[in-house]
């Protein structure tokens, strides 16, 4: 009997959720039954995209009662049972897995069953990552709820980044405070990178343990990752999803003092500190109250994109500016021993005038883009969008984190199925 897994992303604006069956004899790839998404929770109305093989609803405005990732679950849970195109998940006791993706894992190298040991443990974490991890969390209970055969699975996005050298993950300051609070550098969209990695692998015909990549992740959070021979070398996130590139909401990188001088309020807790999550109006504000929206109102970068507003067009500039602070540095981390430069994430997958401006900013160091390609890339998990005469390779990969999940299920399942898991 193949078995069903469930497979669930909650990002930062949105949650994906794949249906996935386990291939005969549980050899291959998972077979995804159906996949819904739900966009826009930052920018609300809400809307829903659904595919199950050939039905494709594209867009559907959602009405306003959608605002969290939660209510997104339930309502792309109830929609799949409801489907009657899809008698696999008639029963909800069929679902024997349900993948959860959750943002920071502090010290976890891998994935792990959640049971009340990890589940509070990743709420500890809560704070560090205060627009995912809480999330995630409240979708686990409501699954281990309305799921209650099902084994949930937490993959981490900081395991990816577990290879990183200390010397990099370090940060310079009282090594005491550092240990005793493990403050480091951790990582993140550690799931999507594995993907990139495997996707890659296959498309270039070279093992991933010789593989070295600039990848960048840019979605609602975004980020840069240093390759090398198959894992991370160095990225741009760290101790939290705030540092590095801006995003959707949040800042990225900035002068550590900038937040005493933006208000004196810095340390105090914020409205949406709750019992569960410690948040100071600094994080608050660089977090959510920050990036694409704070610029120009909006945190589709597909609107920026396509605008000339001066507000817009300096977002742009300061997203390729950023952008060009990470990919340069790499190229030298690797030697300029480069297999491919690599954008993916809704706005690397989905960004042509962006990919266009990076690309065109790191001539220099060998890049260049087939015009044409770059335009009309396709629809393939992999497309090379790269010049004929370019030295090195660009990339776009379509991500597929939930995909990811749903491998590690399969590569694990005497583990997993050993565990006890939340609600049993
Ligand atoms: N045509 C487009 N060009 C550039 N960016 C786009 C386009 N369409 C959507 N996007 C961006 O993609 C982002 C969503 O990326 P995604 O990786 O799905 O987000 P999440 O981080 O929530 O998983 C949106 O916030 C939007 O800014
Ligand atoms: C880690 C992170 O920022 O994730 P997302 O881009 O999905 O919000
Ligand atoms: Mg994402």
């Amino acid at each position: 009997m193949p078995e069903i897994i469930l497979s669930i992303n909650a990002g930062s604006s949105s949650v994906k959720i794949s249906v996935y069956k386990s291939p005969n004899g549980f050899v291959g790839d998972p077979i995804q039954l159906a996949e819904a998404v739900i966009e826009g929770l930052t920018a609300p109305p809400a809307s829903l995209k659904y595919e199950r093989g050939d039905k494709k609803i594209k867009g559907e405005v959602l009405d306003g009662n959608i605002q969290s990732q939660e209510d997104a679950f339930r309502y792309i849970l109830d929609y799949l049972t409801k489907d009657e195109g899809l008698p696999e998940l008639e029963k909800r006791e069929d679902i024997r897995f349900t993948c959860h993706r959750v943002v920071h894992g502090g010290d976890y190298p891998r994935s792990q069953v959640i049971d009340k040991e990890t589940f509070h443990h990743i709420a500890q974490l809560s704070d560090l990552a205060p627009l995912h991890n809480a999330p995630a969390l409240s979708i686990v209970e409501a699954s281990s709820i309305i799921l209650p055969y099902a084994t949930n699975i937490a993959y981490f996005d900081s395991s990816f980044h577990a290879s990183i050298p200390k010397h990099i993950c370090t940060y310079p300051i009282d090594q005491a405070v550092a240990k005793k609070n493990k403050l480091r550098k951790y990582g993140f969209h550690g799931i999507s990178y594995k993907f990139i990695v495997h996707a890659v692998s296959n498309f270039l015909k070279k093992p991933k343990e010789e593989l070295n990549l600039i990848a960048l992740h840019l979605g609602s959070g975004a980020s840069a990752t240093c390759i090398y021979h198959g894992q991370s070398r160095d990225t741009s996130m760290g101790l939290t999803p705030l540092a590095g590139l801006p995003g959707a909401t949040r800042s990225g990188s900035i002068d550590p003092s900038l937040m005493f001088h933006f208000t004196h309020s810095a340390g105090k807790p914020s409205r949406s500190s709750s019992a569960h999550m410690h948040i100071t109006q600094a994080e608050e504000i660089l977090n959510k109250k920050s990036g694409w929206k704070s610029l120009t109102g909006t945190t589709d970068f597909g609107k920026i994109s396509a605008s000339d507003r001066e507000e817009d067009v300096l977002a742009f500039n300061i997203f390729v500016d950023r952008l060009l602070n990470y990919v340069a540095p790499y190229f030298v981390k690797l030697h300029g021993e480069v297999d491919a430069l690599v954008f993916a994430g809704g706005i690397g997958e989905r960004g042509v005038k962006l990919r266009n401006a990076v690309v065109e900013n790191v001539k220099c160091l060998g890049f260049m883009l087939d015009k044409e390609k770059n335009e009309n890339p396709g629809g393939d998990i992999v497309t090379d969008i790269s010049a004929k005469d370019a030295k090195f390779k660009t990339l776009i990969v379509k991500t597929d984190e939930q995909l990811q999940m749903a491998r590690g299920v399969l590569e694990d399942r005497e583990r997993l199925e050993q565990q006890k898991t939340v609600g049993k």
